[in-house]
């Protein structure tokens, strides 16, 4: 990957700032050698991302002008709803199953709740039912941006699902899919049933495999290594979203957040062994100067709590209210 970033660097900076064109890379002859084949796909994304690199780039890397003046920024986490093997009462860690219904309500009854909070960003995990409970959560939405799943994992595919319309970039919501942000991985007991678990190993010590900081289950991440990456991917890629003024959502997994409300909170590893987090919940924190207020779980899209000190939040709602009464006139 190295290769394919430095390879970018380097055609980019020969790489003329013509503006791009789908039918000139569509048209590629297919029969040229793989090296120049993948020199012109990365020309092109290049090319690309000369064209439009205020779009979907992390902020550090986002121009001056487009970062929004404010030192306040809303920061929604929201665990997944209910899973296929919640229901089943299985251990899931990095297993890939997606929500059941329930799960898929949970997360629309979410979205509901944080319709009038802005979204400039949403991070999800890789894994299905964090993807779907954000993509749920949004359709609820005042604002009706469109979130679009980013894919950077190659040069093609970052070419290939390119937007060519400013006008609807600025009505989309790129959403950034992390494996760092995924659920702990929980070793030998991914698909064991956790009731039958505490019976073979005893309830002690079940419950300090699933809520301790230290210990991990049998060939598994304990808290503390879930948190090594998942707290560094917050520090490294989301708090300077916030630092820019963007408003952030994380949808992610029971363990991978109670490591960042751990970071957020500044709890100990006693005080964490009691954080549980239920499906499908929103927790709202601001953003400002620097520093994370905690505001709840907002209960309604219109609760004043969630608005009380932050003014930004208040005037967003405002302008939400004015633009449907416009419509509605
Ligand atoms: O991975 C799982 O099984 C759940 O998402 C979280 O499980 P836990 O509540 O046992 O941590």
């Amino acid at each position: 990957m190295a290769t394919t970033t430095m390879s970018h660097q380097a055609i980019g900076s020969i790489v003329s700032h013509r503006p791009f064109k789908a039918s000139q890379f569509l048209k590629e002859p297919l029969n040229v050698p793989m090296k120049s084949k993948r020199f012109k796909i990365e020309a092109t994304a290049s090319q690309i991302s000369v064209v439009d690199n205020t779009f979907l780039s992390p902020s550090k890397n986002r121009p001056q002008e487009s970062k929004k003046n404010s030192n306040e920024a809303a920061l929604i986490l929201i665990r997944h709803g209910e899973s296929l093997w919640n229901e089943k009462n299985l251990f899931t860690g990095c297993v890939d199953v997606p929500l059941t219904q329930k799960g898929v309500g949970e997360a629309i009854e979410a979205g509901k709740k944080i319709s009038n909070i802005p979204v400039d960003l949403i991070f999800t995990s890789s894994l299905i039912r964090a993807q779907m409970t954000a993509m749920l959560a949004m359709t609820q939405h005042r604002r009706k941006k469109v979130p679009i799943i980013l894919h950077n994992e190659s040069v093609k595919a970052k070419t290939w699902s390119h937007v060519f319309s400013e006008e609807t970039r600025k009505q989309s919501i790129p959403v950034i899919a992390a494996w760092q942000l995924n659920e702990r991985m929980y070793g030998e007991l991914q698909g064991l049933n956790k009731k039958e678990t505490a019976e073979r190993y005893g309830t002690q010590q079940v419950h300090e495999w699933r809520r301790s900081y230290e210990i991990p289950p049998p060939k598994g991440e304990s808290l503390e290594m879930c948190a090594e990456r998942a707290v560094a991917y917050f520090e490294d890629n989301i708090k300077p979203e916030l630092a820019s003024g963007n408003n952030v959502m994380i949808a992610a997994h029971g363990n991978s957040l109670r490591s960042i409300i751990m970071y957020l909170d500044d709890l100990t590893s006693q005080e964490v062994t009691t954080l549980d987090l239920s499906t499908g919940v929103p927790l709202l924190y601001i953003f400002k100067e620097g520093k994370f207020m905690k505001r709840g779980s907002p209960v309604g899209p219109t609760e004043a709590g969630v608005y009380a000190y932050t003014k930004r939040l208040a005037q967003y709602r405002e302008k939400l209210d004015a633009a449907s009464q416009a419509t509605l006139d």
